[in-house]
């Protein structure tokens, strides 16, 4: 391991039910059921409780880029110490590399566009969203519930799309093996057509966070 901010698809494959997308593009991994639906339903009284509407970094003049709603999540509740250990059992990562847990929360017709989560090193916001912590690592996102139609998330560069499913992990690297930043993990968050989609977003930093 590189980086004590990183984590490798060798290590995740540990886990039973981890499947990696098979892609020379881009590391892409997905475990159904990575969290219990108990669990699943307590996050998302939490994300329900606190929510926000969503920001992007690097304002690009599309007002409806990201209409979701975010949340963060406090370390304080058992239910995040509870993700939190699962994660670090996972992924091996230092947590002082990790970002507060953030809840995303969308309604018929919310989505997020095609982004990448690193941030864009000549982007205006860069200093400000990188000059402690570094630009992101790995991306850990956790569908919490079933949605009735919609609310997929799409990898177009490399074909491959993730349904939601309570408990369902989906995880990549946002780097290449050489290092450099991974425009092929360029991904859309879709509209929900129906229900409401609940997901779970922690990040991880080449650095630490505080
Ligand atoms: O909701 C999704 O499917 C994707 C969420 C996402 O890409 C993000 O929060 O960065
Ligand atoms: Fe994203």
């Amino acid at each position: 391991m590189a980086n004590p901010g990183e984590t490798s698809a060798q290590v995740l494959l540990r886990h039973a039910g981890m499947r990696q997308v098979p892609s020379s593009r881009l590391t892409v991994l997905s475990c159904p059921h990575f969290l219990p639906p108990t669990l699943c339903r307590a996050l998302i009284a939490l994300i329900d409780k606190d929510r926000r509407p969503s920001t992007i970094a690097d304002a690009n003049g599309d007002k409806y880029f990201r209409t979701s709603e975010t949340c963060d999540l406090s370390a304080d509740e058992p239910a995040v110490q509870d993700l939190e250990a699962r994660l670090l059992a996972l992924n091996g990562i230092d947590p002082a590399h990790g970002e507060p847990v953030q809840g995303q929360r969308y309604d018929v017709g919310q989505e997020f566009k095609n982004h990448t989560d690193f941030f864009e090193p000549q982007g205006a916001d860069f200093h400000k969203f990188c000059a402690v912590a570094g630009n992101r690592t790995w991306t850990f996102m956790i569908y919490l519930n079933e949605v009735e139609a919609g609310g997929a998330t799409r990898f177009k560069v490399i074909g491959k799309t993730f349904q939601p499913e309570t408990g369902k992990l989906v995880c990549w690297d946002n780097h290449r093996e050489d290092g450099s930043l991974n425009p092929a993990t360029l991904h859309h968050g879709m509209k929900v057509r129906k229900g409401v989609k609940y997901v779970i977003t922690k990040w991880y930093r080449e650095r630490h966070w505080h």
